[in-house]
């Protein structure tokens, strides 16, 4: 898998003038790596991830998933969303099934898959149960093995433990380590949190503020990294090199939030 987007831009146009959501973005993903965008609010980092998945059309430039320039939304695009997506009157096998029904998969096809991502996510116990019966990070790792279950190349994540509590935050980090580390699946998150791309990615992108641009592409090396398979647990945090790479990435976000108040106060 090859996700390359080529000097994207996005203005919306609106009665109150026009807003460069993002300029000049350039940016690639390959097989099996783990990279965050992360960026203040207003950076565009949900318009990035809309283009990517095909729901809003670029105002220039290019996005290709192996060749094939993106023209609309595509099964080889998963996407997990912030606000809990999941069917409310559905229970959680037929949650995870749904992709699959839509692709005609046959119904043992869709309960071997269904039940092996359930599996995947630790959550083949409550495959009867109802969304309402479960907890925030209960209904994410559902919407994590909806999308995985439709096997997209490349699996896009827009914030999506921006809801749950810290501790539950910190247990999902490392559910989705090791489903990453598991499954060798391709994953694009979008976040603000800073600890969290550092922790979860093996490169972040480091957006800039109205226009959202790519101020830095920083290559992330922890302590453990070179084994196989891969090693990050909470302890990481307490390295100097995740301080390094935290405090690098929150001074340019705090440097684009200065930029963007001053061109406010002109
Ligand atoms: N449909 C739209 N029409 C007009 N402007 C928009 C639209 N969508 C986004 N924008 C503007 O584009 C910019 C980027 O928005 P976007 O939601 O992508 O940022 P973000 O980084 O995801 O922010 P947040 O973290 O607050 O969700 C903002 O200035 C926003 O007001």
């Amino acid at each position: 898998m090859h996700l390359e987007i080529t000097d994207l831009n996005r203005i919306f146009v609106g009665k109150r003038g026009s807003v460069v959501a993002l300029k000049n973005i350039n940016m690639h993903i390959e097989t099996g790596e783990f990279v965050c965008a992360v960026g203040a609010s207003g950076s565009g980092k949900s318009t990035l991830l809309r283009l990517i998945a095909g729901l809003d059309t670029p105002t220039s430039g290019t996005i290709n998933v192996d060749g094939q320039k993106v023209t609309g939304p595509g099964a080889d695009r998963g996407m997990v969303f912030q606000h809990y997506s999941l069917f409310p009157w559905m229970t959680v096998q037929e949650n995870v099934e749904f992709g699959l029904k839509l692709q005609g998969c046959s119904q043992k096809e869709r309960f071997d898959t269904a039940s092996y991502y359930l599996d995947v996510v630790g959550l083949v116990n409550f495959a009867q149960a109802y969304p309402r019966e479960l907890s925030g990070g209960m209904k994410q790792r559902v919407a994590i093995a909806r999308s995985l279950a439709c096997h997209p190349k490349v699996l896009l994540m827009d914030e999506p433990f921006g809801a749950l509590d810290i501790q539950t935050k910190e247990r999902m980090h490392e559910y989705l380590i090791d489903i990453w580390q598991r499954l060798q699946c391709s994953i694009l998150m979008i976040t603000h949190d800073v600890e969290e791309a550092v922790f979860l990615a093996q490169r972040v992108y480091v957006l800039s503020s109205r226009p959202g641009t790519i101020q830095r592409e920083l290559t992330i090396n922890l302590p453990g990294d070179e084994e196989t398979p891969k090693n990050r647990t909470y302890k990481i945090k307490r390295e100097p090199e995740f301080f390094k790479y935290s405090d690098e990435i929150s001074s340019l976000l705090r440097g684009s939030h200065t930029e963007e108040a001053e061109a406010i106060a002109q």
